[in-house]
C-alpha cells in the first residue's frame, strides 16, 4: 500500500548546519507514528520540512504517492497535510467555536465556490460543534479561547486541525506544557482519531509514546537512528543510550 508520508534523502540545512539528514521515513497509511529522540535531535525541523514552514534543502516528500515537496504549506493542507496550529496561531479573542469555524470555511474557500449563506453559516458551526464534541469542548463553544485553561487551548487546537479535514496530521508535542493528568486526556483523545487519519507525532513522554505509538522512528542528530516497534525500541540498546544521556548530551550540544 502507498505510505501516507513516504520521504526520500530528505535533509534540511540551517547555513552550515544540518538540522535534518538524509531522512528516509515512511508513514504507513492509518498509522500512529511516533518520532522521537533526544533535544535538538531535528524533530520539529523534520515537521517543519514535512508540512511545508520550512523548504527542503534536498531530498523529496511524497503525500499519498503524490510528490509535494515544493508545495506551499497552505497547499499541503489542502491535499489532506495537516500539523496542529499553534496556540500563537489561535484568535484568542474569538470564541472556541470561531476559530473551528474559521478553519473550515477556509477549507471551504479553497475547494469550491463558497457564497455565504444561512444554509452554509449553519452547516459550518454544526461540523464546528461536531469537532468541539469530539474533543469534549462543546461546553466551551461560546467562550474565548484566551479564557480557557492552556490544556483545553491544546484540545482547541486538535479540533482546529480537524477542521481542515486532513488525512494526515501532524503533531508536534500535542501535550507540552499540560499538566500529566490532562496530557492524558489529550492523548486519550488523539488516540481516538479514526482509524484512516494518519498520525505522526513528537513526543518526549515515553509513557505516552510507548502507549500511544504502534512505530516509532528515533531521530539522532537529525538523522534516523532506528525504527520499529514500542518493544522494538524499548529493547534497543543503542536508544537506552541516547535517553540516558551521554550521547544525548552530545547530540543536543
Ligand atoms: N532556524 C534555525 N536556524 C538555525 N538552527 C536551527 C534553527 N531551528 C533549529 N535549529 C537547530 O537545529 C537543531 C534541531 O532543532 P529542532 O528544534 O528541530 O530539534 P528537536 O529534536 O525538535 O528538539 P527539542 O526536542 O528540543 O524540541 C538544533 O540544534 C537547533 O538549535
Amino acid at each position: 500500500m502507498t505510505p501516507a508520508i513516504e520521504t526520500a534523502g530528505l535533509t534540511l540545512r540551517y547555513g552550515n548546519f544540518t538540522a535534518v539528514n538524509d531522512v528516509s521515513l515512511r508513514v504507513a497509511t492509518g498509522a500512529r507514528h511516533a518520532l522521537i529522540g533526544p533535544n535538538g535531535a531535528g524533530k520539529t525541523s523534520l515537521v517543519h520540512t514535512l508540512t511545508g514552514n520550512v523548504p527542503a534543502t534536498s531530498g523529496t516528500i511524497r503525500l499519498g504517492g503524490e510528490e509535494v515537496t515544493t508545495l506551499p504549506q497552505a497547499a499541503r493542507v489542502r491535499r489532506g497535510l495537516t500539523r496542529t496550529f499553534q496556540i500563537n496561531q489561535l484568535f484568542r479573542g474569538l470564541t472556541v467555536l470561531e476559530n473551528v469555524s474559521l478553519a473550515i470555511l477556509e477549507r471551504e474557500r479553497k475547494t469550491r465556490n463558497f457564497w455565504r449563506s444561512a444554509a452554509a453559516d449553519r452547516a459550518v458551526a454544526e461540523e464546528a460543534r461536531e469537532h468541539l464534541a469530539f474533543v469534549n469542548l462543546d461546553a466551551y463553544a461560546a467562550r474565548p479561547v484566551h479564557a480557557l485553561p492552556y490544556g483545553l487551548q491544546r484540545l482547541v487546537e486538535l479540533a482546529i486541525a480537524l477542521g481542515t479535514k486532513p488525512r494526515v496530521l501532524v503533531l508536534d508535542e500535542p501535550a507540552a506544557g499540560v499538566p500529566a493528568a490532562q496530557s492524558e486526556a489529550i492523548f486519550e483523545r488523539i488516540h481516538a482519531l479514526p482509524r484512516d487519519l494518519t498520525l505522526l507525532f513528537v513526543e518526549h513522554d515515553m509513557g505516552l509514546v510507548f502507549r500511544f505509538a504502534e512505530r516509532i522512528t528515533v531521530l539522532v542528530q537529525g538523522a534516523i537512528m532506528t525504527e520499529g516497534t514500542p518493544a522494538e525500541i524499548q529493547a534497543d540498546e543503542r536508544v537506552r543510550e541516547v535517553y540516558l544521556g551521554r550521547r544525548g548530551h552530545h547530540a543536543a550540544a
